[in-house]
């Protein structure tokens, strides 16, 4: 048996159609959404994924303002101009696209932002608010995997997710969405001995280490659906996941490729974040 792929495109594109008539409806009533992306510095990945957030935008109708400065800006005027934006009525979503230079405070950078225009929803109160299964805006890798799950008509609840990796964006908020939908939810760090023995009985696996090709068919159960969320090159410069595709891909039922799987979604949901930011605005104008 040959694992049938998991095409965040094509995912991607049905959401995207129905976000576009969001927008026109918005749009009409006065409320286009905005989003803000800073980046930091010349990181040539960083630039790739932001040129493709704001063409993403444009092509739906959104408006889209990037904001550049140079790796040694300095952490004051990062801050004010957050500070700006979170009182501009035009500007919905506002995101600093990471990583950013060591001297600058993530963290600060964060919570500077204001919760209700948090569209990468990182910042802590909506971290608090998804783990206590509030609705708020969900960090965009890990509500991206939970729709292409919910595509393929998975439903989590009773299986055993594992995911290996605990980063704030994607591997802790991952498990903890799996966790809001009754999955029974295993996490594995770098620190994990006998990483094998927890990804064998795996129903739903989430690779998201930043390893090349480190999952192989002895880490998986026979069956399982297999969520890379990697972005790595391989020995050859080419681009590649944490799960090495080849060699996994008779044993998955389920598998993301590696372009064009999780990558694709990240970004419809910052779409789809910023989306539902101009609409609670628009609520909060009409007073409901
Ligand atoms: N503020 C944020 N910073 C970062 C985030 C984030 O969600 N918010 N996530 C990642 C980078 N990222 C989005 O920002 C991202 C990464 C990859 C893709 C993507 O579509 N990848 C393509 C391949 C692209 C290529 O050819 O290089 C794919 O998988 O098909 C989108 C978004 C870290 N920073």
């Amino acid at each position: 048996m040959t694992a049938e792929l998991i095409d965040g495109k094509k995912i991607s594109q049905e959401i995207r159609k129905g976000l576009e008539k969001e927008v026109a409806e918005l749009t009409a009533k006065g409320m286009k959404p905005g989003l803000a992306v800073i980046l930091v510095g010349d990181n040539p990945a960083s630039r790739t994924y932001v040129t493709s957030k704001q063409k993403s935008c444009r092509a739906i109708g959104m408006e889209s303002v990037l904001i550049e400065y140079p790796a040694d800006v300095s952490e004051k005027e990062l801050l004010d101009k957050i500070t700006e934006l979170n009182a501009d009525d035009s500007i919905h979503g506002i995101l600093v696209q990471l990583p950013i230079p060591p001297h600058i405070s993530e963290t600060k950078v964060i919570e500077t932002i204001s919760p209700e225009k948090d569209v990468d929803g990182f910042h802590p109160i909506n971290i608090g608010k998804m783990m206590t299964g509030q609705d708020t805006f969900l960090p965009c890798t890990p509500f991206g995997v939970m729709e292409m799950l919910k595509y393929i008509g998975i439903n989590p609840e009773g299986k055993h997710a594992v995911i290996i990796g605990r980063s704030n964006i994607v591997g802790k908020p991952m498990g903890q969405l799996l966790l809001n939908e009754n999955a029974t939810v295993t996490y594995c760090h770098s620190r994990t001995s006998d990483l094998q023995s927890f990804t064998k009985q795996a129903d739903i696996l989430v690779a998201a280490v930043g390893r090349a090709k480190m999952v192989k068919a002895e880490h998986i159960k026979q069956g399982a659906v297999i969520i890379d969320v990697g972005m790595n090159k391989d020995e050859h410069g080419k681009l590649c996941g944490d799960v090495d595709f080849e060699d996994v891909k008779d044993k998955a039922a389920y598998l993301t490729p590696v372009p064009g799987g999780v990558g694709p979604m990240t970004i419809t949901m910052l779409l789809y974040n910023t989306v539902k930011s101009a609409q609670n605005r628009l609520n909060d104008r009409n007073g409901n």
